[in-house]
């Protein structure tokens, strides 16, 4: 390893962000901080880096930068690098691979907890006999309705496939396994059936200051015909998933995936002139969203600019750069 190389732990764990492998803004956080980790191990042992406080800092730095190219919309990312970055402390390789391994750790642990206690707030939205509405796979969203059936509540589930990679697929079969009876419907379905629906229940990738809401494509239009039916509709979200950049006027940027996610493969060349996009993310904008549901409690969309002040001050650091 040289001085800025990362590890292959740290190539490994961006290649399967990249490729989704490793998907879910809360997954990708989570195996974000623990490349961290594994990067801190392999510095303190490589020549380049083992004696050289400096060296060390820079291959910590280089790595989290590999991990950050990676996908560009779900802001967890970044957020567990800077959680694990802005840790790293002392004056020997020693002090320093210890202070990124616990912050890691620390961070791993602290997702869970949030998780989990943003879980019980979502699950108190949910009445005993309700059926939701979900669109792609969220674990936050997952978890407000395992609260609920925890909490002795009997739920029934409509779940949207979510074209083009289908994660409602996820969805649906962790949600037969908690014992919720689910539908599975295509995407172009949902309006029909949001009339026998009670509440819609998604996850989220970014919230701006605004309150606008970055999650998989297809939730802007869903959080349109809910409020045109008059089904409420909420956004479970761990506060790894605020944008501190939106503070500062910055937009959140949609990632454009392959054409090959929509189009069926080998038919590239009978397509011939036809244009496919594939963006991943829509915004749905606050007023289509009745709540956001932290492990800090439910929030209206426009007021989780407090929460976000007071959790990341005026703006974003970026302890990845180069000095
Ligand atoms: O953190 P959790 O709630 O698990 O997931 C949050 C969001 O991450 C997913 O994105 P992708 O599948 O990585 O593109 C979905 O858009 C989902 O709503």
């Amino acid at each position: 390893m040289t001085d800025t190389e990362p590890s292959p732990a740290v190539r490994e764990t961006a290649e399967s962000i990249a490729t989704m492998e490793i998907r879910g803004a809360a997954t990708i956080a989570s195996a974000a901080a623990e490349a961290l980790a594994d990067q801190a191990a392999a510095a303190a042992e490589a020549d380049a880096t083992a004696s050289d406080p400096e060296a060390f800092r820079a291959s910590m730095r280089a790595a989290a930068r590999t991990l950050r190219e990676t996908r560009p919309t779900a802001v967890s990312l970044p957020n567990a690098l800077r959680y694990v970055l802005q840790r790293m402390e002392g004056d020997s390789v020693d002090r320093l691979r210890r202070s990124v391994v616990d912050a890691s750790e620390a961070f791993v642990d602290q997702l869970d907890r949030a998780q989990e206690d943003l879980g019980q707030v979502g699950a108190n939205r949910l009445a005993d006999g309700d059926t939701v509405m979900t669109h792609c796979h969220s674990t936050d969203a997952l978890a407000c309705i395992e609260a609920a059936v925890e909490q002795g509540k009997s739920i029934s589930a409509v779940v949207k496939e979510t074209r083009p990679r289908q994660q409602g697929h996820i969805t649906a079969e962790a949600l037969r396994d908690m014992g919720v009876p689910v539908t599975l419907i295509v995407d172009s379905a949902a309006r029909r059936y949001l009339d026998e629906v009670d509440h819609v229940v998604v996850g989220a990738d970014s919230i701006a200051a605004d309150g606008g809401v970055i999650n998989k494509i297809g939730t802007s239009g869903l959080a349109v015909n809910a409020r045109e039916r008059g089904v409420p509709i909420m956004t479970a979200a761990q506060t790894i998933k605020l944008h501190p950049e939106t503070l500062t006027g910055h937009t959140v940027e949609i990632e454009m995936r392959s054409e090959e996610e929509v189009i069926e493969p080998g038919t590239r060349e009978a397509i011939g002139e036809i244009t496919v996009e594939n963006p991943a993310f829509d915004v749905t904008p606050p007023r289509y969203m009745d709540a956001i549901v932290t492990e800090h409690g439910q929030f209206p969309p426009e007021s989780i600019v407090t929460l976000m002040r007071e959790l990341f001050g005026e703006g974003a650091a970026e302890p990845w750069a180069e000095p």
